[in-house]
């Protein structure tokens, strides 16, 4: 398996996927702040990564406080603000933390430092560790409802599945959430080709996606984010699949920048769009994608491609990194709890309680 995080003796290694696949470049900190700028700049990327990252940061940022008790709650604060700063739209992030903030809550007056320390170490490796088992439940769950959607044409033919970004390992700790689906789909004898959409502008499906399913031997091709409807058009796309960074209570989802636009061609196209995501992933307390805070980046990112200047510097450019989905154009969220159909409102609720 691809080792996109882990922790070790107090020290937080990680993959930097900015220099993938060209470059396999491990890091190791145990300074929370190197940890932050990992997360900032898309070193460590993809919403359930985030989140079990963030866990992990915290645990760096406690282990190294050095002052009095009476003098860490402020610390502690402080520390999870920083953290949640990070980046603002993948709400995986934020449910670490509020994991973090639990385990603070429940034994700070009782514990030791030292104690304290030990039971967020413990609490972080559970985030990691359920990310891992969520992504095997999400791909059972998801070629289950492919089976029952694709029927038809699985009598004939294995399917060809566009994707966007990556869900994969680097994203997700585990097989992945969308990829999940797809590795377990192309397992089972049910998948042709992969479609990845290189996902402008960090190309995370051209770069990474890619570098994940030539590790797999999976057959795939890969394609600009603005040709999918084309190969709808051409009948070259059975479904599609991708992750999400914040589902909202009504099945509207943010994912990377590009989403929209190939749900938009599926649903003309009567053509299967599902996202893949843990529950980790779902904001209940929203009502709908509008309220979603969507991350604008640097105007860099389009100005430039991986250092080399194509547009002016002074180029305006406006630089969203996700976009919103209504949940009226999905066929289902896959979750590891079920695969949602149809009324999300309910669906979700009740995943959700
Ligand atoms: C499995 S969720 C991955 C999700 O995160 C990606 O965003 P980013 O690369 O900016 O972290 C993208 O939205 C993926 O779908």
């Amino acid at each position: 398996m691809i080792d996109a995080i882990s922790f070790k003796n107090g020290t937080f290694r990680y993959l930097d996927q900015r220099y993938l696949p060209l470059q396999e470049l491990h890091v190791e900190t145990r300074d929370h702040r190197e940890a932050i700028e990992a997360i900032k700049t898309l070193a460590v990327r993809g919403a359930p990564l985030i989140g079990a990252s963030a866990g992990y940061t915290v645990v760096l940022g406690v282990n190294s406080f050095k002052g009095s008790k009476e003098e860490f709650p402020a610390y502690f604060g402080q520390l999870i603000k920083d953290v949640e700063a990070s980046r603002p739209t993948a709400v995986n992030l934020f449910f670490a933390t509020k994991k973090m903030k639990a385990v603070y809550d429940a034994n700070f007056e009782g514990d030791s430092l030292e104690t304290l320390k030990t039971k967020m170490t413990d609490e972080a490796h559970k985030i990691y560790n359920d990310e891992v088992d969520n992504c095997d439940r999400i791909a059972r769950h998801g070629v289950e409802q492919i089976k029952r959607d694709c029927a038809d044409i699985l009598k004939t033919r294995k399917l060809n599945v566009l994707t966007h970004c990556n869900t994969g390992t680097l994203a997700c700790c585990g097989i992945g959430t969308a990829l999940g689906v797809i590795r377990l789909a192309w397992q089972e004898g049910l998948i042709e080709r992969v479609i990845t959409a290189e996902s402008r502008p960090l190309l995370q499906g051209l770069r990474l996606t890619a570098w994940e399913l030539e590790h797999d031997g999976i057959p795939f091709i890969s394609i600009s984010d603005s040709s999918s409807a084309f190969l709808m058009q051409r009948g070259m796309i059975d479904f599609g699949v991708v992750g999400a960074d914040r589902i909202t209570a009504n099945g509207d989802t943010a994912n990377k920048i590009g989403t929209y636009a190939h749900a938009v061609s599926a649903n003309h196209h009567g053509i299967p769009f599902y996202i893949a995501a843990p529950v980790s992933t779902i904001d209940i307390t929203l009502k709908e994608g509008a309220q979603i805070p969507i991350e604008e980046r640097n105007a860099d990112e389009l100005r430039t491609i991986f250092g080399t200047q194509v547009a002016t510097p002074t180029t305006p450019v406006l630089n969203y990194a996700f976009d919103v989905t209504p949940g009226t154009l999905l066929r289902g969220i896959i979750t590891e709890k079920k695969a949602v159909v149809g009324n999300y409102e309910t669906g979700l609720r009740e995943i959700c309680s």
